[in-house]
């Protein structure tokens, strides 16, 4: 088993990337991870996760942001909880529209992990969002 798969495991019944059998919530988001540890994920908006009428939600798109910095993390073999999020809301995501999440690892300092992610729509980026991961004490 990779260390993304043991990781993941740890959190079976999540509301993002669960499984419906174990949470019949989750919104299935399933990331691919490339050779230096970048994940990647398509989410399909529907009218289920708006806010105003017809766009995303802000909350739902920074759950969106901090899972995909969350699974960078654990392709990096990392377990970490998220102690601090930024998000920079740059463009209204527009529901009925399948959108990318991408995340990449910044840095590392002192405990410290550095991350950033975007949501992106045909290039261009609707949201960005950094934050800073702590593994919790044992
Ligand atoms: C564990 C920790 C984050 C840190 O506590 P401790 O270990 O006791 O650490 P301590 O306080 O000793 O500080 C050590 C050093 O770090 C520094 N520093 C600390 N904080 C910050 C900061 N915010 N920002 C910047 N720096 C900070 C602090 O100054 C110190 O620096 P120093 O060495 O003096 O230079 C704790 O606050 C906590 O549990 N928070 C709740 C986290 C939580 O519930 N998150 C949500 C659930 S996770 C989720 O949902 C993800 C997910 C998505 C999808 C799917 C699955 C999962």
């Amino acid at each position: 088993m990779t260390s993304y798969h043991f990781t993941k495991q740890a959190h079976n019944s999540c509301m993002v990337c669960g499984t419906v059998e174990n949470n019949p919530d989750t919104l299935l988001l399933a990331f691919s991870q490339d050779s230096e540890g970048n994940v990647t994920a398509p989410f399909q908006v529907t009218s289920r996760h708006q806010g105003y009428d017809g766009l995303l939600h802000g909350g739902m798109a920074s759950t969106l942001l901090d899972a995909a910095m969350t699974h960078c993390l654990f392709t990096h073999g990392i377990q970490a909880l998220t102690a601090e999020l930024t998000v920079r809301f740059i463009a209204p995501v527009r529901t009925e529209q399948q959108v990318m999440l991408t995340a990449h690892l910044v840095g590392h300092r002192r405990g410290i992990y550095q991350l950033e992610a975007l949501i992106t729509q045909e290039q261009q980026v609707l949201a960005r969002a950094s934050a800073k991961f702590i593994e919790p004490k044992k």
